[in-house]
């Protein structure tokens, strides 16, 4: 199938320091990826000029065929590249509902309309109670961000996003300080997301990468040393040099 998101010879370096180097990566609509990489990798790094946060010194990212490495985050978002919105960028006083009804008016191209009309669209409202009940979120819809846990929150970040209706959905550490209690529903809904979906995962978990991803990069360095299965992974000598280590001689190397 023909690549939706490309990442051509990607480099940036801050002062001296080479944070990524030649970074390339291509991804179907479909693929599950997840990055993986010891701390000061660049992985954020490689987020961020993914999304549009930062300019690389060279190469190039496309979508769908475009090239978009000239374009700021919102174009990018616009042109169906979308990054979890996290916890941190949630509006504490602020439903869910409120959240993902925003996130669907500016999908559909409505955000212009005053804030408090969206709550008696009833299309908007719809489809907002409809996401927010598959993700198990659907009895705290009116309560504000700041009462709910913080695994729920976390749940309402990938609302927000998949309400984008997103071609290619960056995920930055989904279950990252979630309760292990509540992992289970972070996976579920990871595992329900919309099966045409490109997605990229960044994470250090290395049980939830082996449960969700189909394809693993690992990046040393600001360099990519590993493209290939999870099954080939544990097995690669560089990976383990760099960073498995230990999880790969443990029961879940292949
Ligand atoms: N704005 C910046 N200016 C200078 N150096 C930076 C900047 N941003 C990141 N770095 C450096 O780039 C390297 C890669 O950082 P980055 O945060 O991308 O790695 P990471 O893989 O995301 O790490 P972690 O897993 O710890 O979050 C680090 O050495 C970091 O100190």
């Amino acid at each position: 199938m023909s690549a939706i998101f490309e990442v051509e010879h990607l480099k940036k370096a801050f002062g001296g320091l080479t944070v990524t180097n030649d970074v390339s990566l291509s991804m179907a609509p479909g693929d599950r990826v997840a990055v993986i990489g010891p701390n000061g990798a660049g992985k954020t790094t490689f987020v961020n000029l993914v999304t549009g946060i930062l300019r690389p010194d060279s190469g190039a990212v496309r979508l769908g065929g475009e090239t978009v490495t000239k374009i700021d985050a919102i174009g990018r978002v616009r042109r169906g590249l979308v990054r979890s919105f996290q916890v941190t960028r949630l509006f504490q006083d602020m439903t869910p509902t409120e959240h993902v009804g925003l996130a669907i008016l500016q999908r559909s191209g409505r955000s212009g309309r005053m804030f408090g009309n969206f709550l008696a669209m009833r299309d908007v409202m719809a489809e907002a109670h409809d996401l927010l009940g598959a993700l198990g979120l659907g009895d705290l819809m009116h309560r504000k961000v700041s009462e709910i846990a913080y695994g729920q929150q976390r749940l309402l970040e990938i609302a927000v996003a998949v309400a984008l209706k997103p071609k290619v959905l960056l995920l930055d550490e989904p279950a990252a300080g979630v309760p292990q209690s509540d992992t289970g529903r972070i996976e579920q809904a990871l595992a329900d997301l919309p099966g045409d979906l490109a997605v990229l995962m960044i994470e250090h978990d290395m049980d939830l990468v082996f449960r969700f991803a189909k394809r693993v990069v690992v990046l040393a360095a600001g360099t990519v040393i590993f493209d290939g299965s999870p099954a080939d992974v544990t097995k690669d000598t560089r990976v383990r040099e760099a960073y498995l280590g230990s999880y790969a001689n443990a029961s879940h190397a292949a």
